[in-house]
């Protein structure tokens, strides 16, 4: 990932302009990258001069605690200014887009924090991390949905004038069954139905006891009781794909129902903030990630969910992003400040 110009110190490479730091803090991991402020608007996503790129763990307060998640934050901005030899007083602005901000005062405890450690004059952006995922496909441009599937699954829009909406990304239990975990689990449970006889046969019993080195469906419990976490679950989606490639129509009705799920949560979105008109035809970006929307060989679950949603809005323009979230957060800061100096410079 980027780096600075040959022959130029670190310090030389943030330059006298200073430095924009962007984080995208995650369950799994949380990544900060730092940018310098004087740079041209980046034309290609190859065209973004990234001076450094530090890792840490998990900063989602939900699931560490507000003091850990705040402590791995520090860490991995203080680390991405040190490979850059430089420190917190060259920082001109920084976007923490972290999972488990949810409501505006998870907003203020965070901007109340962050501002403690930087100087006076730096400029926050604290953000769900579905905003770091928007901005990494419109290139920090904050305006239209993103729809992210992994494990979980979230709809999220914003428009020019900073009205934000979102769909789904409650969690299993609140029915996100667009998401992997919600695929893998309709698939764990059509073959408990077949093998009880409450529901049709399927190949997903075969294909998903193989993948699990099982013998039966009955020990399917004990797997599933052993460690239910959602990641664990969620890994079977490649099973049900290829079963359904293979023909297996539980495994087709499954994804198509889920493709369902997820195309209706962007419209949701989409008309809450009126990002197209009645009539569908205004353009607006589509941002898709995650591993469920990644390209299969014959199941294209990113593509069938484009249909859908172009169904009701042919005006959809959807991207796959070509630079990571934290990038994504880093530009938004960027785009932010840039605003900002003209502003001051009245132009
Ligand atoms: N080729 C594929 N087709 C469909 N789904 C896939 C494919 N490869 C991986 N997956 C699924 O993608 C999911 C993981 O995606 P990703 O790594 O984006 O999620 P995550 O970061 O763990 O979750 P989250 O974004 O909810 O934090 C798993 O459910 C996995 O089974």
């Amino acid at each position: 990932m980027g780096g600075y110009e040959n022959g130029d110190s670190p310090a030389a490479a943030a330059g006298d302009g200073g430095v924009i730091l962007g984080v995208d803090g995650g369950t799994t991991n949380t990544v900060c990258v730092c940018l310098p402020v004087a740079m041209p608007p980046p034309e290609s996503p190859g065209a973004v001069p990234v001076l450094s790129r530090a890792v840490a763990g998990c900063s989602n307060r939900n699931s560490v605690g507000e003091s850990a998640a705040l402590e791995t934050l520090e860490q991995v901005m203080a680390q991405a200014l040190t490979l850059v030899n430089t420190d917190r007083s060259a920082v001109r602005a920084v976007c923490l887009a972290v999972s488990g901000v949810n409501h505006p005062s998870d907003q203020q405890r965070m901007l109340d924090w962050i501002r403690d450690l930087f100087p006076g004059h730096v400029k926050f952006y604290v953000e769900n991390d579905a905003v770091a995922a928007l901005a990494s496909g419109t290139m920090g441009k904050l305006h239209g949905c993103v729809l992210i599937a992994g494990t979980g699954s979230i709809a999220y829009g914003v428009t020019e004038d900073g009205k934000v909406a979102r769909a789904a990304g409650a969690g299993p239990v609140l029915g996100d069954w667009g998401s992997g975990y919600g695929i893998a689990a309709q698939a764990l449970t059509a073959v408990v139905k077949a093998y009880d006889g409450r529901g049709p046969h399927t190949n997903l019993t075969r294909e998903i006891l193989r993948k699990l080195e099982l013998s039966s469906p009955d020990e399917l419990i004990g797997w599933t009781y052993a460690d239910p976490s959602w990641a664990r679950i969620a890994a079977l989606v490649p099973v049900v794909v290829s079963s359904a490639e293979d023909g297996d129509e539980v495994a087709n009705k499954i994804l198509h129902d889920s493709v369902q799920e997820l195309a209706d949560s962007v419209v949701a979105v989409v008309r809450r903030l009126k990002l197209c008109g009645e009539d569908g035809m205004d353009q607006f970006p589509l941002v898709l990630v995650g591993g469920v929307l990644e390209g299969n060989k014959k199941w294209n679950i990113s593509g069938e969910v484009v249909r859908c949603i172009s169904k009701v809005f042919p005006g959809v323009h959807p991207i796959r992003p070509e630079v990571e979230p934290a990038i994504g957060a880093a530009l938004l800061a960027w785009n932010h400040h840039r605003k900002g100096l003209k502003l001051e410079n009245g132009s």
